[in-house]
C-alpha cells in the first residue's frame, strides 16, 4: 500500500472499519465516496482484513481514502456461511487488538472512528482510547430501533424467545412489530440475535449515529430513534453507488465499452425484464435453485438472474429468455429502462437500490432484517408482493409456485399506470431529491462533516 500522503489542507483524519463483508463493505465505501465529494480534504484509513484487501483494491476510491489491513484473524469468506455464529462471534473477539495496534500506527493520529455498529468492541474502544466514535447502521432505521427496544426491555428478563411469547406490548415497539420480532427470533440463529442485541445496546455510547435510511421514508422512526439516543442521528441514506451512475460505459446504447448484460438490457424493451438476486450472503440449497430455474422457465418471463457461484449449471435453460450470471453491477441493472421488476431477498442494501431506481419488489425474505424489510415493501410503502405467505417451518417455493409468482408480478410490474409500480415511481421521487444538493441525505452529510471537524479535528 501507497503511504499516505499528508498535506498542510488536512482537517481530519477518520478510520472507518465495516464488518467484514460485501453489504456492509459497500455501503461504508459509499458513505466515505460521499464524505469525500462533500469534504475532499478529509483523509479516510478504511481498514479491512487482508482477504477483503485482495477482492476490493482495484475498486475506484477517492485520492483522499487509503486502504489498511489488520491480519485475517476471522474465518475466511468461503467458510463464514458454513457457520455463521462462529464467523459473527469472531469478529466480535479476533479483530479488536490488531484494530488498536494499527490506530497506534496511523498518523497523523486519528481524530475520529465511524465504526460498523455490528463491530461490537468499535464503541468502547473509542471511549477507551477517547477518540469519538460515529455508529454506522446498514440496516433500516425500524430494524434498529425495534432491537434496541426490546433489548431495553429485554434485559435481565431470560431467554428472549420466551419473553416474546407472552408480551404484546413494549415499549418504543408497536404490537405488529412485536409480532415480526417473533418471526425474526424462530427464523435466525439465537447466537446471532444474541450478539446483534449485544452491538446495539453498545450504541448510546457513540458521539454520533448515521443511518443509512432516508429521513422521508421513514420519518416517524427516524424521530423516534433522535428521541431515544442522546447523541446527533444523520440519515444519509442510501449508502448506494449513485455518485458512480454517470458512468458513461454502463449507461444504456453506451457503445463499445458496455458490458455484455446491458447491451442484452438495451435489447429489450422498456419495462420487460425481470431481475433476480438474493444478494451477497445468503446460500439458497441447490434444490431451491432448481426449482427457481424450472420455475423461471415455466413462468415463461424474460429475466436476469444472479446465482452467484452457481450460475454456469444454469445457463442453459436460458434459451432466448434469460441471462444467468455470477455478478453484475445491480445499481446500474436496476436503474436500466429494461427493468420492471426485481425479485428480491430484502437485504436493505439492495432494498434501498430498488427504493432508488423505482422498481418494485417481489419479496422472498430469509434472513435477519429481511423480514421486516419485506413488510415495509410490502405493507408500508405497497411497493411489491411476498413471493409466498410461507408458514414459519417452510420457506421453500415449488416450481409451479414461482412460475404462478413471477407471471403474476411481471403482469402488474410491468404495466406503467399499475399501482404497485406508480407507488415506487412516487416513493423514488421522493428519495432521489433527498441526495441532490440540499436534499435532507445531503443537508445531513454536510452537518455531520462539520460537526467531526467542529468537534473532534
Ligand atoms: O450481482 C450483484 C448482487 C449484489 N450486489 C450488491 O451486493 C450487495 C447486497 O447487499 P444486501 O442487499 O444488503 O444483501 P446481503 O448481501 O444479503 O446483506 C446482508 O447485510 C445487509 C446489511 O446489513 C442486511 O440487510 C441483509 O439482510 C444481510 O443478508 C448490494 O450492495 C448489491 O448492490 C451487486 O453489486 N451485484
Amino acid at each position: 500500500m501507497d503511504p499516505v500522503a499528508v498535506d498542510s489542507t488536512t482537517v481530519c483524519h477518520v478510520v472507518a472499519i465495516p464488518f467484514p463483508g460485501r453489504s456492509h463493505i459497500n455501503p461504508m465505501m459509499n458513505l466515505c465516496k460521499l464524505l469525500a465529494s462533500r469534504k475532499p480534504d478529509i483523509l479516510i484509513s478504511f481498514v479491512v482484513t487482508e482477504e477483503w484487501l485482495g477482492y476490493i483494491k482495484s475498486e475506484p476510491k477517492p485520492d483522499c481514502l487509503n486502504f489498511k489491513t489488520i491480519p485475517n484473524v476471522i474465518p475466511p469468506e468461503h467458510l463464514k456461511t458454513v457457520d455463521f455464529p462462529a464467523f459473527y462471534e469472531a469478529v466480535m473477539t479476533n479483530m479488536e487488538a490488531p484494530f488498536e495496534q494499527l490506530l497506534d500506527r496511523l498518523q497523523p493520529p486519528v481524530t475520529a472512528i465511524i465504526g460498523e455498529i455490528e463491530v461490537r468492541w468499535a464503541i468502547g474502544l473509542g471511549i477507551r482510547r477517547n477518540i469519538p466514535v460515529a455508529a454506522f447502521w446498514t440496516m433500516s432505521a425500524k430494524f434498529l430501533s425495534m432491537l434496541y427496544h426490546f433489548q431495553i426491555f429485554a434485559q435481565d428478563q431470560g431467554s428472549p424467545i420466551d419473553l416474546l411469547e407472552n408480551v404484546d406490548k413494549i415499549p418504543g415497539i408497536s404490537p405488529s412489530s412485536v409480532a415480526e420480532l417473533g418471526t425474526i427470533f424462530q427464523r435466525n440463529d439465537l447466537r446471532v440475535l444474541q450478539l446483534a442485541l449485544e452491538c446495539i445496546a453498545n450504541v448510546p455510547g457513540a458521539q454520533y449515529l448515521l443511518s443509512t435510511s432516508i429521513y422521508e421514508l421513514e420519518p416517524q422512526i427516524i424521530d423516534l430513534l433522535k428521541a431515544t439516543f442522546p447523541c446527533p442521528i444523520y440519515s444519509i441514506g442510501p449508502a448506494i453507488p449513485y455518485l458512480e451512475l454517470e458512468d458513461r460505459s454502463l449507461k444504456p446504447n453506451c457503445g463499445h465499452n458496455c458490458p455484455d448484460y446491458i447491451k442484452w438490457l438495451d435489447s429489450h424493451p422498456k419495462n420487460s425484464v425481470l431481475y433476480i438476486s438474493f444478494g451477497s450472503f445468503i446460500t439458497i440449497s441447490s434444490t431451491q435453485m432448481d426449482e427457481i430455474a424450472a420455475g423461471l422457465r415455466d413462468g415463461g418471463v424474460r429475466f436476469l438472474f444472479i446465482a452467484r457461484g452457481a450460475a454456469s449449471q444454469f445457463e442453459d435453460m436460458c434459451n432466448d429468455k434469460g441471462l444467468v450470471l455470477p455478478w453484475c453491477d445491480q445499481l446500474k441493472v436496476l436503474c436500466h429502462p429494461s427493468i420492471a421488476g426485481f425479485w428480491t431477498h430484502c437485504g436493505w442494501n439492495s432494498t434501498m437500490e430498488a427504493v432508488f431506481a423505482g422498481v418494485p419488489m417481489l419479496t422472498f425474505p430469509h434472513f435477519l432484517d429481511q423480514d421486516s424489510n419485506s413488510r415495509q415493501i410490502v405493507e408500508d410503502w405497497r411497493i411489491g408482493m411476498l413471493v409466498k405467505q410461507e408458514s414459519k417451518e417452510d420457506n421453500f417455493l415449488t416450481r409451479e409456485e414461482i412460475a404462478e409468482a413471477v407471471q403474476k408480478f411481471m403482469h402488474s410490474a410491468r404495466h406503467e399506470d399499475n399501482e404497485m409500480r406508480l407507488r415506487a415511481r412516487e416513493l423514488r421521487n421522493l428519495c432521489q431529491p433527498a441526495v441532490a444538493e440540499c436534499g435532507s441525505s445531503a443537508t445531513n452529510i454536510d452537518a455531520f462533516v462539520r460537526d467531526i471537524i467542529k468537534n473532534n479535528c
